[in-house]
């Protein structure tokens, strides 16, 4: 299924974009922080994951959402990065996690002073299966501190933006979703969907 070109400008995409995710506050909050901006619908699939750098990972991703989905598609990978430790765990902060949780990734810090990180959410999105994947990156500075806030979402709670005396966890949906990586990733394919004045086939 190709994307046409239509009379007026943009590309006419043949089909909605599919948002996939197997991550359920992902979702939530990308549909807080696109609200009417990009029309989407969103399908529930864990993905394979590739190893390596983020926007590889995040293409790889989008790829395979393609083929599934036959058509327009964004996926997003998501990266807790420790300064002190070249940027790992990186993409692989979900592993990290699920087995040594939040006091375990305070103690990987225990040797350096450093307790600086970053949040990193790269966006891919593909036109279709045949299509290379196009990546938008956005970066959240700040600290990896022991956990403060109610525990609902992965790292929220010992992730500390810089400016703030609050972590993500602590602070309310609407003030994260300001100045959140995710929120920033999210202008970039919001500008790109402006530029490109994508319409749909109804
Ligand atoms: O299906 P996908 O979209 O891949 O969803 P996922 O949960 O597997 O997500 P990732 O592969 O991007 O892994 C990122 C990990 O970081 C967590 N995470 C992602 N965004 C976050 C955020 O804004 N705040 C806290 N934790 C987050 C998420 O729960 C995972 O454990
Ligand atoms: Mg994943």
């Amino acid at each position: 299924m190709a994307a046409i070109k239509s009379a007026s400008s943009g590309l006419v995409l043949p089909r909605p974009v599919t948002f996939v995710t197997g991550n359920a506050k992902k979702l939530e909050e990308v549909r807080a922080i696109l609200g009417q901006s990009i029309p989407f619908q969103s399908l529930k699939l864990d993905l394979p994951e590739l190893q390596g750098e983020p926007e590889d990972i995040s293409k790889e991703k989008a790829r395979l959402a393609a083929i599934q989905v036959k058509g327009p598609v964004l996926v997003e990978d998501t990266c807790l990065c420790f300064n002190a430790l070249k940027g790992l765990p990186g993409p692989y902060i979900k592993w990290f996690l699920q087995k040594i949780g939040h006091e375990g990734l305070n103690n990987l810090l225990m040797a350096y002073d450093d307790k600086s990180a970053y949040a990193l959410c790269v966006f891919s999105f593909a036109v279709g299966p045949n299509s290379e994947p196009i990546t938008f990156s956005g970066k959240t500075l700040g600290k990896i501190v022991p956990p403060r806030g109610p525990n609902d979402f992965g790292w929220d709670p010992i992730f500390q933006p810089d400016g703030y005396d609050e972590t993500y966890a602590e602070m309310s949906k609407e003030e994260k979703n300001k100045i959140s990586h995710r929120f920033k990733s999210l202008a970039l394919v919001k500008s790109h969907f402006a530029e490109a004045g994508y319409t749909f086939q109804t």
